[in-house]
């Protein structure tokens, strides 16, 4: 029995020291494992970030702010014809007093014109899709209030400005001839540098080629290289280069009972919105009622540029607000707008850039045919850029290929010595130049006068 109890008590004890050793491994477990872990360096918690957009306002943009959730108060519509059925081109749905049917083959301002079917009547005698009238009612209303408008100079005044800047450029020519040519003897050797001189001056093969032979001529026949003599035989032989007697007139006046249509072409970054701008100056100076056209809506901005042009002078814009809205129509609606407000002139920008060469020219024929349905084009005029030399005539074909060009506008006459281009243009092209642009002011763009330019040249 004593046995027994001492087994059992042994049996307990052993139970009692196991059942301490387990809790005692539990404790030190929980010890030796915390929750929460060790503070180390934090890793920075990466979260999706929202992407910035692209988007940066070009400087020329303008935001339109005149939307307002109070529908926008109607005009009274100035001048519409009787017999006027169709629907306002989208440029003009602020002016209509009240709704008229939708049109049916109206080309609204940006919108693709089918150009291979016939105009209808209604087309022919639809509404006044700009209505300079009412424009002009708002203009003194509202901006000629707070602007003055700006007066352009004139363009007789503007020649004799400009003929010192001109001469300016382009004395090295007219001095480095007068050099040569009066220097004495005349062997092989001055006559190739006579030669350089001129095709420096980018006067073209050809030209350089009968000039240098004519003054040969003339001074193996007189004998003569004193610097008067050889100044006046210059003079006269760069005149007959330049070509006095080619008609310079811009088709600026009213035809019939018609305003005159501009179309200016040109590859980008040769002034042609600038000229448009200016060329609507020179023509508001001399009393002419002008309408502008923004069909170049391949660049955003220029729309802006050239509506800013025509404000300073209270001339119109017709434009469209949609970006890459159709050219023609905009051309077409600047058209309709000039006949319809009685205009002398309507002058059209064209964009100067697309995606390739191809596609510039196939939209530049699309919006001459497209304006030909509403009228004849007077003027076609190609602004170079005189500073781009050989690539200048190189474009001057193209051009000259895919539109009848009428005449040539040279600008950055300015910034060059290459005044010889106007020689070479107007061989390549076989029309004359019939403006030239020499500085970036607003009135740096003038007629371009034969006698004056060579006197310039060779002063
Ligand atoms: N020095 C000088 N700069 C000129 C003359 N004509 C234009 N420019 C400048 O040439 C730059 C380009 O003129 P734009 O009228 O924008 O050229 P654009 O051909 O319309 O160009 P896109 O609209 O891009 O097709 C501007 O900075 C003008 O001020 C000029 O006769 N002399």
């Amino acid at each position: 029995m004593d046995q027994l109890w001492e087994i059992l008590a042994v049996v307990v004890v052993a139970l009692l020291a196991g059942v301490a050793g387990v809790v005692g491994l539990v404790r030190g477990r929980s010890r030796k494992a915390p929750k929460v872990p060790p503070k180390t360096e934090q890793t920075p918690i990466e979260r999706p970030v929202a992407k910035k957009t692209q988007y940066k306002p070009s400087s020329g943009m303008r935001i339109d702010t005149s939307k307002t959730a109070e529908p926008a108060p109607v005009k009274k519509q100035a001048r519409k014809p009787e017999n006027a059925t169709q629907a306002p081109t989208a440029t003009d749905t602020a002016d209509v007093a009240e709704p008229t049917e939708p049109a049916e083959a109206a080309p609204a301002t940006g919108e693709t014109v089918d150009e291979d079917r016939p105009l209808t009547e209604a087309e022919a005698t639809q509404t006044n899709p700009f209505d300079v009238e009412a424009d002009e009612e708002a203009a003194s209303s509202t901006a000629a209030e707070t602007r003055e408008l700006e007066k352009p100079e004139s363009a007789r005044g503007r020649m004799v400005r400009l003929r010192e800047r001109l001469s300016r450029s382009n004395t090295a020519l007219g001095k480095g001839l007068l050099g040569l040519l009066s220097g004495g003897t005349l062997d092989d050797e001055a006559w190739e540098d006579v030669e350089d001189t001129l095709l420096r001056a980018d006067l073209g093969v050809e030209a350089t080629t009968e000039i240098v032979g004519n003054l040969k001529k003339r001074i193996s026949v007189h004998g003569a290289t004193d610097e008067e003599t050889v100044s006046q035989w210059l003079h006269e032989e760069l005149l007959a280069q330049v070509g006095p007697d080619m008609d310079r007139r811009i088709a600026a006046s009213r035809v019939g009972d018609r305003p005159a249509v501009v179309l200016v072409v040109g590859v980008n970054g040769t002034g042609k919105t600038t000229t448009v701008g200016k060329l609507a100056r020179v023509l508001v100076a001399e009393d002419k009622d002008v309408i502008l056209g923004a069909a170049d809506t391949f660049r955003a901005a220029a729309a802006d540029q050239l509506e800013t042009w025509g404000g300073r002078v209270g001339v119109p814009t017709v434009r469209s607000d949609k970006e890459g809205a159709d050219p023609a129509a905009v051309a077409f609606d600047a058209v309709k707008a000039g006949q319809e407000g009685e205009c002398d002139v309507v002058l059209i920008d064209t964009a100067g850039r697309l995606h390739n060469k191809v596609g510039l020219m196939d939209e530049l024929t699309k919006v001459k045919r497209v304006v030909e349905k509403r009228s004849p084009i007077d003027e076609v005029l190609l602004v170079l850029d005189a500073t781009t030399g050989q690539n200048g005539m190189r474009q001057a074909e193209v051009f000259g290929q895919a539109v009848d060009v009428t005449g040539v506008v040279l600008t950055k006459l300015d910034g060059t010595a290459k005044g010889g281009i106007v020689v070479n243009v107007q061989r390549a092209l076989g029309v004359p130049v019939k403006l030239v642009g020499l500085g970036e002011g607003p009135d740096d763009l003038a007629p371009f006068d034969p006698e004056a330019y060579v006197n310039a040249v060779l002063d």
